[in-house]
């Protein structure tokens, strides 16, 4: 499903309705009755509704909605917000059908204020139909003053038109006030601001809801982004051939397991085997290699002479040994770089296979960016970085990474031609084609570490099997993350550890629908 940004959730209107015809009045009635037919859902009773509605369109499908809710008998006190003079012509037409059927409250100024309140407190639903995506900007007075008076309410169920008012619907960003939402009933397709920080954590729950929008556009119309689900990889998730041999499935080399961090580079190497690659060798710095063999079983284990660290001597062994591997994972354990910078040039530039960087690899990324030239751009490499790692790549802080995180994923994709992931919550795909895929598949269990590494090890198995790094990436992303809803379901949120996640990918794998 695509994800909009409020311009090209406008463009799609506008196809819908100049080009196809499809009257704008037509959409509201979509609009606004699934918006009522989702309260009565939640409520089958009626009950007490409190539904504000703003001048634009959005307060339009709200007076729809009203219509809707009083036809199932509920008791609904309906108000606009703002001057009648500024109704939208589609909402007018609404706004003078619900005339018809209940009297229409108006706030314009404070003299309001109290019934308003009074109103909002006896509700137990309030429909927060003010503003859409036509927002702009800190929101005026009027509309805050209403907007604090619903966030009073705590014990009443705030339903969002579109977009929780306040929030800007392509970057999350909020106003000083904010409607705190339960939930959020979107129209055609979602918007990026569901999906950002901070404006994702006051939708509640998103329902994305059909009002008979058009599902394909003329190419300079179709959205840039796309929410991760198995429809965009399914066809390359295949059953075992019955013939294989474990060189039929890849062999994923995974370089890290400094002094004291063997854990990760161990992590990463199961994972990679439960997720289907018939080979994985790990490769730590001589002098690991004896604690590691205690820690892991099927993998294959080469040491690097490099006295505990990597070096150039390390890469020149590597390049006499590269075309074995079909795809390569640098940095689970990895270690901060010790000196010499030429070793991972070298191995940038000498690996002729799809490639992941993650942790510390990212770091020495960061430190000399010149290093990202000598890759050869006809095979894949994939960045992986959480926040914190994002920022030492851009030069910024942690909080700019946050509060503008599809812009950050972009630009370095775009600076480096690599995929880039941004983990979080919701993990942001930026290609360097300038397309975007947002994971919403995940849970809190994974906050842990060793979840990145999990996720490299997994990302390089499946590029070892020769998955497009396309397909591989958002598959990689999703797995990962409903492996740590499932093994939430299993253990509590809590006590997820990284086995739970291992077993619990057995079963992410056996529900994904195979071609
Ligand atoms: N054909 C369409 O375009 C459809 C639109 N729909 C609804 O229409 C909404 C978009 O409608 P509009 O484009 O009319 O926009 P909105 O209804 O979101 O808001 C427009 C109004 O908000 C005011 N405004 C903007 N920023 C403000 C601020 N910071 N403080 C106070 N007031 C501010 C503007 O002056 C304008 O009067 C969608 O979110 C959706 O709910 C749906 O009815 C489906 C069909
Ligand atoms: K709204």
């Amino acid at each position: 499903m695509y994800l909009v940004t409020a311009q090209e959730m406008r463009n799609i209107d506008h196809f819908a309705i100049d080009t196809l015809g499809i009257p704008g009045v037509v959409l509201m009635e979509n609009a606004g009755r699934a918006v009522a037919e989702s309260i009565q859902r939640k409520f089958p009773e009626p009950k007490n509704a409190v539904v504000l509605c703003g001048t634009g369109n959005n307060g339009g499908d709200g007076w729809v909605a009203i219509r809707y809710l009083l036809f199932a008998g509920w008791n609904v006190e309906a108000w606009l917000v703002g001057n009648e003079d500024k109704l939208t012509p589609d909402a007018k037409i609404f706004y003078h059908v619900c005339q018809k059927l209940t009297s229409v409250h108006i706030y314009h100024d404070k003299s309001k204020q109290k019934l308003m309140k009074k109103h909002l407190q006896e509700a137990q639903v309030i429909v927060d139909a003010l503003l859409g995506t036509g927002v702009k900007g800190e929101l005026r007075p009027l509309l805050r003053e209403v907007v604090s008076l619903i966030n009073q309410q705590p014990k009443a169920w705030v339903v969002s038109v579109d977009i929780p008012t306040g929030m800007d619907t392509d970057t999350g960003m909020v106003s000083s006030e904010v409607v705190h939402a339960q939930q959020t009933i979107t129209f055609g397709y979602p918007k990026w601001g569901h999906y950002l920080y901070p404006g994702a954590d006051v939708c509640g729950e998103v329902n994305v809801v059909d009002i008979g929008l058009p599902t394909q556009f003329p190419a300079d119309l179709t959205p840039k982004a796309q929410l991760n689900e198995p429809a965009l990889w399914r066809g390359y998730i295949q059953p075992r051939n019955p013939w294989a041999h474990k060189g039929t499935y890849g062999h994923a080399l995974l370089i890290g397991g400094a002094k004291g961090m063997l854990g990760a580079i161990t992590m990463a190497g199961a994972v990679a085997y439960r997720s289907g690659v018939g080979m994985v060798t790990l490769t730590v710095p001589e002098g690991q290699e004896v604690s590691l063999a205690g820690k892991v079983t099927q993998e294959l284990i080469w040491s690097w002479s490099g006295k505990s660290v990597f070096s150039a001597e390390s890469a020149k062994q590597f390049m006499e040994r590269a075309s074995r591997y079909s795809a390569v994972v640098i940095g689970p354990g990895l270690g901060r770089f010790m000196g010499e910078d030429k070793w991972l040039g070298d191995l940038l530039s000498t690996i002729k296979a799809p490639l992941v960087l993650d942790a510390d690899a990212l770091n020495i990324l960061a430190d000399h960016p010149e290093l990202i030239k000598l890759r050869d751009s006809e095979y894949p490499t994939v960045l992986t970085p959480h926040p914190g790692e994002m920022a030492r790549l851009l030069h910024c802080s942690i909080s700019e990474v946050e509060s503008s995180r599809l812009s950050a994923a972009r630009t370095v994709a775009n600076h480096t031609g690599m995929i880039v992931v941004l983990k979080g919550r919701y993990t942001i795909i930026a290609y360097p084609t300038g397309k975007q895929v947002v994971n919403i598949i995940g849970s809190p269990a994974l906050a842990k570490a060793g979840s990145g590494d999990l996720l490299a090890g997994l990302l390089g198995s499946l590029l070892a099997q020769r998955i497009p790094a396309n397909q591989a990436v958002p598959m990689a992303t999703y797995l990962h993350g409903q492996a740590g809803v499932i093994a939430s379901q299993t253990v509590s949120e809590h006590a997820v550890c990284y086995q739970d996640i291992i077993v619990a990918l057995g079963k992410a794998f056996e529900q994904l629908p195979l071609s």
